[in-house]
């Protein structure tokens, strides 16, 4: 058995978009309410019964979240495009070094119905 520990937190942020197709709104600045949920898959710690405390993950989570919340998305250096794809793996790329088995991440806007996941790859 493997259990799956995660923890959700929100993020508001403006961007611009180069698409095809709905090209002048999404090139014009504008605003988004970013879900994103980070994922750890383990073991619980026969000592503590934890994966790993989720307090220790709100710590990171809460290191990061300021670079994003009420940031111009398009500034963020190591970003690329603001897209949902970028956002999950800017933020995984910014919490693996401090959590490790960290397994999904997913970011979604609820407005709109979109998400992305990315999960590492199977071992
Ligand atoms: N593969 C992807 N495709 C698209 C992405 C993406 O991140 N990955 N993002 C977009 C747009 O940003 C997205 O559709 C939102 O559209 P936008 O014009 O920015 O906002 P809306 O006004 O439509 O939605 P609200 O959130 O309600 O403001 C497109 N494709
Ligand atoms: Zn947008």
């Amino acid at each position: 058995m493997n259990y799956e520990i995660s923890q959700k937190f929100f993020f508001d942020a403006a961007h611009t978009l180069k698409r095809k197709i709905e090209a002048d709104s999404s090139r014009r600045i504008h605003g988004h309410t970013y879900n994103a949920e980070v994922t750890l898959s383990g073991q619980p710690d026969p000592h503590t019964g934890m994966v790993v405390d989720l307090g220790l993950v709100r710590q990171a989570v809460e290191q990061l979240r300021p670079r994003l919340d009420h940031h111009l998305l398009d500034d963020i250096k190591g970003l690329g495009p603001a897209t949902l794809e970028n956002l999950c793996a800017f933020i995984w790329r910014e919490l693996a070094p401090g959590l490790p088995g960290l397994a999904v991440v997913r970011v979604w806007r609820e407005s709109i119905g979109d998400s992305c996941t990315l999960r590492a790859a199977p071992r």
